[in-house]
């Protein structure tokens, strides 16, 4: 994650059909906040029917290659676009849906994709984690910053440093 301290996010928006409400709120939401710098959206958009992966995928692209600092991603659960984010080399993708898992995504495992499902929870759940999301920042000198590191270790050498 590129972004430091209070530096004003990038965030990537995305999900398939099925996410496609919670994602425009949720965009909405981003759009007005001032902890954000800038929000692309990579869709879908309401004519579009582009299933999950490609979506997840090219959203967790611009995170790995350094264009956005984040992305936050919808589909039906939340799994789909999980799964598919996390096969982008660098990517941790997770799915949560509660406060605390949301804090730590960030600050245990400096998750840089957080992702809901449309289907499992209420979209003002949905605002107000993606809220807190933003307040987090990872700290690379803390207990966790060897973990990540050894999660990164097994990427594509299947063997932790
Ligand atoms: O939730 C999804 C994938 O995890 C997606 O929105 C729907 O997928 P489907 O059940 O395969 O249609």
């Amino acid at each position: 994650m590129s972004s430091t301290g209070d530096q004003p996010l990038r965030i990537v928006v995305g999900s398939d059909d099925a996410g496609l409400d919670y994602k425009n709120a949720l965009k909405r939401d981003l759009e007005n906040d001032s902890r954000v710098g800038s929000v692309v959206d990579v869709g879908v958009g309401s004519d579009e029917h582009t299933a999950y992966p490609h979506v997840a995928v090219q959203a967790a692209r611009l995170v790995a290659e350094g264009s956005a600092d984040r992305a936050l991603l919808v589909c039906g659960t939340g799994l789909g676009v999980a799964i598919s984010a996390n096969k982008v080399p660098g990517i941790r993708a997770v799915t949560a849906h509660d406060s605390y898992s949301v804090e730590r995504s960030v600050l245990s495992n400096n998750a840089q994709v957080l992702c809901f499902g449309q289907r499992v929870i209420g979209l003002e759940l949905a605002r107000k984690l993606a809220g807190e999301w933003l307040d987090y920042r990872f700290d690379t000198s803390s207990s966790s910053a060897d973990k990540v590191a050894a999660i990164d270790g097994y990427e594509g050498t299947g063997v932790a440093c």
